[in-house]
This record gives C-alpha cells, structure tokens and sequence, in this order.
C-alpha cells in the first residue's frame, strides 16, 4: 500500500471509529456488532504498526473510547481505568502467553480467568468501610460521579462488612442487567406502546446516567465485583482480592477460576463457551489475568490496557440461510412487527425458523430482499436477529422488499409518526389484536388483576362477539360463559367473582388498565398522584401534564389526546357505570401554611434528609407550586447532590436562583 492511500484509509477508520465509540459509550447505542467493530480497530491498529508516521497521539487505537457527559459531575480515577486488549483467536491467546513468558524471564506465573461480564465498568470508593462513590470509566482518566444511582444497586454494599477492612480502597466491577430483569423491562414496553431496548447492555449504560435515582432502582441493575485496589491491601494475588472481597460481602461471580496453564485456560474457554448461555447474564467472553501482582506491576501497562490481562472474545454465534417471506405481526397498540420467516435452520442448540427485524428502516437498510441468503445471529436474547446479507449469494432479479401499506389483520391503511420507527394500525377499536390485546393488558397483574381469564378465553369471547372493549367484561353473564369452550358452572362463577372483585382495584391500577400509550404503571402512580381524579386527568391541558412530576412532553400529548377521543370517553363512562375506582383515595395533602407564597419549584438531585417526594409534598401542602423543567418562569432551583452541571448551567443562565437544602429550610421558616 502506498503511504498516501495508508494515510487515507486511517483517517477514514479513525473517523468511523469514532463515530461508533460515541454511539456505544455516550448514546448508549449500536449500529454494528462488536466483531464487526473490533475488525475496524484491528485493522487499524494493523495499518498505525505498518505506517507509524500516521499514528496520532488522539487514535482510538491509543485511547479508552468513552467520555464524561454534561449531566454528571466529573471525577478524576486514582488509578486510572483501562480497556483491556482483546483477541478471538487460540494463536492470538498464545502469543500473548509467550508474551507474558519472556517479560517474566523464566519466573514461574499462572492466571486467574473470570467470565467477561457484559455490561458498563464501575468504580467504587469506600473509605471507612463506607461507599462514598460511584463512578463510570469515562476517558478512563476522568469518569461520571454517578453515586446516587449507584446506590440503588442492592448488590454494591453501602458498608463493607468483614475483618480487617482498610481505611480506604476501591473496588471496580461491572454493573449489569440480569437477563429477566431486561425480558420483563422490554415487555413493560411493548404492553405500553414504547419501542423495545436493543440489548441489556447499552440498557444497563443507560439507566446508570439517568437523572432521577428513583427510577433507577426500579431497574435493578446488578453488579458484580472483579478487582481491589488500595495502598495498603497487603495484597499478593489477585487471587487473594477476589477471596478478600467476597468476606466483604461483595457480589462475585462464583464462575472464577485459576489456571496453571494456558492449556487450563483453553480449557476454561471451552467449558464456558455454550455453558454461560445459562448465567443469568450476558457475557461476551473470558478475561485472563496474570494472578501475581507483582508480576503484573513488572508487565505493566500501554497507554490503553494492560499488559498482564487479555480478553478472549467469543464469536457471535452466527449462520447464513434462507429469507423465504416476511410476516407483520400487529401488537397491542397497534405497532407492525416485521419477522423474517426463514429456511430453518439449527444454530447454537435450537431451529430457528423466524427471526426479529425491529421495523421498516431495519429492513431498509439491510436491503433484504425475499430469496436472500440472511446471517442469522444468536446473540443474549432468546430471539435471533438478522444480522447482514449474503450479497454473493443474492439471487439475479430480485428486488427489495416493499413493507406493507394496510394492517394484515384489518385492512386499515398503516401510519407512521414524526420521529417513530415503527408503523402503526390506528384502528384502535376495529383491528381484532388491539381489541385482544387491550383487554390482555387491562386483567394483567398489575391492572385490574382479573385471573382465571387466558388468552384463548379472551380470543373466543372476542370471536363469538362477547366482548369488544374491557367494559364488556363488566356486563358478562353466567350464561354467555357458559357458550365458552371448557366453562362449567363453577368456572364461570369464579371468573364472575373476579371480574366483580376488580371493581376494589385502587384509581392508579385503573389508571394504568385503561390502556393509554407510554403509559406503564410507574407513569399511572404518578398521574394518579398528582391529579387524584380521572376527571382532572381527562380536564388536563399539554402544559398542566407537564406540570406533573417526571411526565414528558411525549407522554402529555398523547394522555391528552387519549380523551379527546369520543370512543374512549364513551369506554371510561362505562367504567364509572360498572363501578370501577376513578378516583383516589389518598386525602388531599392537608393545607398547612401559605409560607412559599405561590413561588415555584423545580427539585433536582439528592438531599441529605428528605427524599425527592417528600420535597414535593412540603412544597404543596406549604402553598408552592412544582415545574417540570427549568425556564424563566421558575422561581427556585432546589439543588441537591450530584445535580448535574448542565442543569445548574441552564439555571445561572437564566438567572433563575439556585438554593441548597438548607436555604430551603430556611425559606420554611419564612427567612
Ligand atoms: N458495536 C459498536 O459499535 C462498539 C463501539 C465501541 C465499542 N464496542 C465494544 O466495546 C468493547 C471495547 O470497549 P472497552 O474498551 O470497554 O473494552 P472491553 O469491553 O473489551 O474490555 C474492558 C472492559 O471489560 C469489562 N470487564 C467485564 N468483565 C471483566 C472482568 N472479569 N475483569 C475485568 N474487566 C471486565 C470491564 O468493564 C472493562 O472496562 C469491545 O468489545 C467493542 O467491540 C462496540
Ligand atoms: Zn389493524
């Protein structure tokens, strides 16, 4: 290759590069799989070694790829956090053991292999036994003070409990969402209209730089604890670490193992290899360490990882077959799914015959067309995804998929909103899976918590025209179940009951039944809360929503809208008529002083003896009044810990006041 063309290609890699660390480290997304991307940093890396003069002192070759954001404080690391240097291959594997070999000069060593946790690293300082912070990786150099959130981690200790804990020290660990924990969040989505997460750890990345703590525990993410650090550990192994942080009480992934070999390690990467598909969370490969940490500190560092740690990557479990068709499947709110229908095929222990295409712009730009040969991936969710083309393999003539214009189940021409992904029904109460699907969600659980009534009973009642909206249901007699496949008197009497028992269901409950979009049960307490009737809910403007604790302009709108539509208030009529709880039994917060005299408020980060809510509360009942977002129109900022810096920014900028939790209690005081 010519220097000139060398120079070229590495400015075009670096520049790619870059744009995919922003979206994995600070968007929270992807657009190519980690191989693919690990690909372009190799071959970069490749072309720097081959043409030095080109290498830049800024080459994501040369850096941790994250950075800090706006919305945190910053921290400086005390040691700072690496990347590790990664390989998917034996021979690469063995090279770095030869590595290791000759650096140690003939001293016997051994390693210590730990599964390689998907999810976001996390540094943990104690001091005293106690968890003082929390921080992300960041530049590796400077991290995201994320504390707050951090606290709501069941498993990261906010004491370390054990014997002979030192003064100070740090722990550094993954956080991470369990796969059920994503299952569950994503299913919560789809019920609500929301689109789905991609994968639990650009999730898990997410939801550590959200603002409000609160939501953050609902989440719970989980962490596991992989390294110690601290002056005066008395340390020699790593090893040891892992054993002291366990008598700690840390979480550590019993999945450890130290090897003597690197044939132990081969070993070690085999047994794991299709075993962790059964670990409760994602992993994405094995990490190798050199144990003795005296060793490691001859080994040293690059300027990006260590010497003395690799990462062995597991390839994507991946295989090409045939797009026979695309179906479109049609959710509760009225969303097309597009499932790719393929020849089917056996890949990593199953058959798989369909395989999820999110929407049409994923079908777009994947350019598929019927006929296909499709790569098939398996990655930490149970349904594979489709991943690229075969292009050597398309057939002549054949052209790209055209996505459907009418809902496959009732002929509707579909919609798509400004700024959605998605395609959507608007038949709201004529296309039978929405009619399924709303009554589904209004006995679920969480909702009007109707049991004894399945998805096949509900698709029959539906059929056999006994029920088209959720206030049927309250009109039901014995004898119409009676018309129902497997209903005797008993069983009919029994689903009566609960029918009639849901009546008891508190106002949030209903609230989040009725089933309007992005309205899941967290937003249903908090409408419930803060409005206490349907009635006041229903009267609401866009900007009296807002004004509602943590409800954004989307949700607003569509509440809002939801009933200004003659169908639904027919629907909620009905549902005053059968009896159902429209309103909140919590008593209005008794008035007990006029002392914030109508100013307003906006509450941001964490207090030292209130909770958020109860802020709230003080204010309400003491005569003042909550915004959602910072404007000229504010009065007071309450600020507490960990706010983020661009929030303070915004209100400097603005010239809105800025008080601490004690000028609050002051203001209480009418000071
Ligand atoms: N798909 C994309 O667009 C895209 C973009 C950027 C980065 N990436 C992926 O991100 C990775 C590069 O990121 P990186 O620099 O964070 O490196 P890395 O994720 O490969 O390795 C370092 C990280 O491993 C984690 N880790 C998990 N288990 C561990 C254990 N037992 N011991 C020690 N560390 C453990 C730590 O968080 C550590 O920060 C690559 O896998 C790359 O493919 C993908
Ligand atoms: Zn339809």
């Amino acid at each position: 290759m010519k220097p000139e063309q060398a120079k070229a290609e590495i400015e075009q890699l670096t520049e790619q590069i870059n744009h995919h660390n922003d979206l994995y480290y600070q968007q929270s997304r992807t657009e190519i799989s980690d191989q693919a991307f690990d690909k372009l940093l190799e071959k970069l890396i490749a072309l720097e070694e081959q043409f030095p003069q080109f290498r830049d002192v800024n080459s994501p070759s040369q850096r941790v790829g994250g950075t800090v954001t706006k919305e945190f404080a910053s921290v400086n690391h005390k040691y700072p956090m690496l990347s590790l240097g990664n390989t998917y291959s034996q021979e690469e594997l063995e090279e770095f053991d030869a590595r290791v070999a000759k650096a140690l000069d003939g001293d016997p060593y051994e390693y210590f292999c730990e599964l390689k946790f998907d999810g976001v690293s996390i540094s943990l300082t104690y001091e005293d036994g106690m968890l003082v912070r929390g921080v992300t990786r960041g530049d590796g150099v400077r991290g995201d003070d994320v504390t707050a959130n951090v606290r709501t981690i069941r498993n990261i200790p906010l004491k370390a409990k054990g014997k002979n804990v030192p003064p100070s020290f740090e722990v550094r660990g993954e956080v991470f969402m369990p796969k059920s924990v994503f299952t569950q969040l994503n299913k919560e989505r789809d019920d609500i209209g929301e689109e789905r997460y991609a994968n639990a750890r650009n999730t898990t990345s997410g939801t550590l730089k959200m603002q409000n703590s609160a939501e953050v525990a609902r989440r719970k993410l989980d962490c596991f604890a992989y390294y110690l650090l601290g002056d005066e550990t008395g340390l020699k192994t790593h090893e040891e670490s892992i054993h002291k942080l366990e008598s700690w009480r840390f979480n550590v992934s019993p999945t450890y193992k130290q090897c003597k070999t690197i044939a132990e390690v081969l070993e070690y990467i085999q047994h794991w290899e299709s075993k962790r598909q059964d670990l409760p969370l994602e992993t994405d490969g094995v990490v190798i360490k050199v144990n003795s940490l005296e060793q490691q500190r001859t080994l040293g560092f690059t300027a990006k990882s260590p010497r003395w740690a690799i990462a062995y990557k597991y390839k994507a479990q991946s295989i090409s077959t045939r797009l026979n068709g695309i179906t479109y499947q049609v959710g509760r709110t009225g969303a097309v799914t597009p499932v790719a229908e393929l020849e089917p095929v056996f890949l990593a222990g199953t058959t798989v015959k369909r395989a999820s295409l999110h929407n049409a712009n994923e079908i777009a730009r994947l350019d598929l067309r019927v006929g296909d040969y499709v790569f098939v991936e398996k990655g930490g969710e149970i349904i594979p995804k489709v991943t690229g083309v075969e292009l050597e393999k398309r057939p002549a003539h054949s052209t790209p998929v055209v996505y459907i214009d009418k809902c496959p189940e009732c002929n509707t021409p579909l919609v798509r909103e400004e700024g959605e992904a998605a395609f959507y029904c608007p038949n709201l109460n004529g296309c039978p899976p929405q009619i399924r699907g709303r009554i589904e969600h209004f006995i679920q659980r969480k909702a009007m918590d109707i049991d004894s009534l399945g998805e096949k009973t509900i698709e029959q009642m539906h059929t056999l025209g006994l029920v088209k909206s959720p206030a049927d249901l309250y009109d039901l007699k014995k004898e119409d179940l009676l018309r129902l496949d497997g209903f005797k008197d008993k069983s009919a009497q029994n689903l009566l009951s609960g029918i009639d028992k849901s009546r008891e269901v508190p106002f949030e409950s209903v609230l989040f039944a009725i089933g309007i979009r992005y309205v899941g049960k967290t937003v249903a307490e908090k409408l419930a809360r803060y409005f206490k009737t349907i009635d006041k809910v229903a009267a609401a403007s866009v900007e009296e929503l807002l004004a509602a604790p943590e409800i954004g302009g989307k949700i607003a709108q569509t509440v809002h809208e939801f009933f200004r539509n003659p169908q639904n208030q027919r629907e909620i009529e009905r549902l005053k008529a059968a009896g159902l709880h429209f309103e909140s039994d919590a008593k209005e917060p008794e008035k007990e002083s006029d002392v914030l005299g109508n100013k307003s408020f906006v509450i941001s980060g964490v207090f030292q003896a209130y909770e958020r809510e109860q802020l709230h509360d003080i204010i309400l009942k003491n005569g003042g009044r909550i915004l959602s977002g910072i404007s000229g129109k504010l009065d007071y900022l309450l600020a507490g810990d960990n706010m983020g810096p661009s929030k303070r920014e915004k209100a400097e900028k603005l010239g809105v006041k800025i008080i601490s939790e004690q000028d609050f209690e002051n203001l209480m005081k009418g000071q």
